[in-house]
């Protein structure tokens, strides 16, 4: 099997190109009695790039070993040999107290002799207390809890310490390119090999489940010149962009699956990013510089910084 027959695959981006880089995990290798040296291959890219920073998520061993996951889904009894899902049933939990005390202060408040409305969710959401109020109050808080998680994905340390001064072109090119080094979702979706094929060397087994690293690509030193420098003038006059067409750059993925955000992701951060650095300037918390910020990732589904940025906002005077 080749690799063109690979990418006829529907379950493959069909502009899959060699200078792409796999992961692949969750071969039954006793399924075709494949030896451990030749399974080795499969799970030598993620211990290298991807099992130290992996917390949770797209790193579920249930996930990997279609055999675990198997057990955990038919059996009574849950596999949960990295504690994830108990871990993340205990923050859940922890996070839904937080939602539902401010719920009731609103209550509070609105019993109050002279509570003005000020339009938030919670008031728009019209808490009442009358028998409907505990159905109202579920909704409201998982849909802050929806909210929340959301904007985890969505956070990204793109604060413009040192460049209000920056073009626009070049604003262009940081926030469009910035998840070179920062893939906010560094695993892209799984994605599974439809038919056995080969792919420089390596043998692709048929049902293998695939992960792109788009993480990986984004730093690798035979594509990108200085990978780990910040430089977004790199991109000026360059034509590849994060569209999904040019592989060396896909933190919104690509093919069919593509990110279908993408385009207002592109239009909000341009317009965020600019207002932010038109009307602030930015000071790093602490005496922090921004060459010794510490720019450490925690890697799980989305990417976050390992310690949160703190820059502080100077209104500039108009
Ligand atoms: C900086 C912001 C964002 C980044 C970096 C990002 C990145 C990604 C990536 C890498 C994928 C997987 C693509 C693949 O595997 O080929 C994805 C999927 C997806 N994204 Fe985004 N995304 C962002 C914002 C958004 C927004 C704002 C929305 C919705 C308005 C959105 C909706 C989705 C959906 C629905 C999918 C799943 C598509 C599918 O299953 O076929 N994303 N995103």
């Amino acid at each position: 099997m080749t690799l063109s027959s690979l990418t006829k695959s529907p379950l493959m981006p069909s502009e899959l190109t060699s200078t792409m880089k796999w992961v692949c995990l969750g071969y039954p290798f006793l399924r075709c009695g494949e030896t451990f040296a030749k399974y080795a291959i499969y799970i030598s890219w993620p211990v290298r790039n991807w099992m130290p920073m992996s917390i949770y998520g797209a790193g579920k061993l249930n996930n990997s070993l279609p055999w675990f996951k198997k057990v955990a889904i038919s059996g009574k009894q849950k596999i949960d040999p990295q504690g994830i899902r108990r871990r993340m049933t205990i923050l859940s939990a922890k996070l839904l107290k937080v939602f539902d005390q401010m719920y009731d202060v609103r209550v509070q408040q609105r019993k109050g002799k002279g509570f003005v409305t000020t339009s938030d969710v919670l008031d728009t959401h019209n808490i009442i207390e009358d028998k409907t109020v505990e159905l109202n109050r579920r909704e409201t808080i998982h849909f802050f809890f929806c909210q929340s998680r959301v904007r985890r994905n969505d956070r990204e340390g793109k604060a413009g310490t040192g460049i209000r001064h920056c073009s626009l072109a070049v604003l262009g090119s940081c926030h469009q390119r910035n998840p070179r080094m920062h893939p906010p979702v560094p695993l892209l979706l799984p994605r599974r090999a439809g038919a056995d094929a080969e792919i420089r060397g390596f043998t692709l087994p048929e049902g293998a489940q695939v992960l792109v690293n788009a993480w990986a690509i984004g730093r690798d030193p035979s594509i990108w010149e200085m990978p780990h420098c910040f430089i977004p003038e790199r991109f000026l006059g360059s034509e590849i962009d994060v569209k999904g067409r040019d592989f060396e750059l896909i933190p919104f993925g690509g093919g069919r699956r593509i990110c279908p955000g993408l385009s207002l992701v592109l239009r909000m951060l341009h317009l965020m990013l600019g207002s932010l650095i038109n009307c602030f300037d930015w000071k790093l918390e602490g005496g922090v510089k921004p060459e010794t910020m510490n720019v450490e990732e925690k890697f799980g589904i989305a990417l976050e910084k390992a310690k949160p940025l703190r820059a502080i906002a100077i209104p500039v005077p108009v």
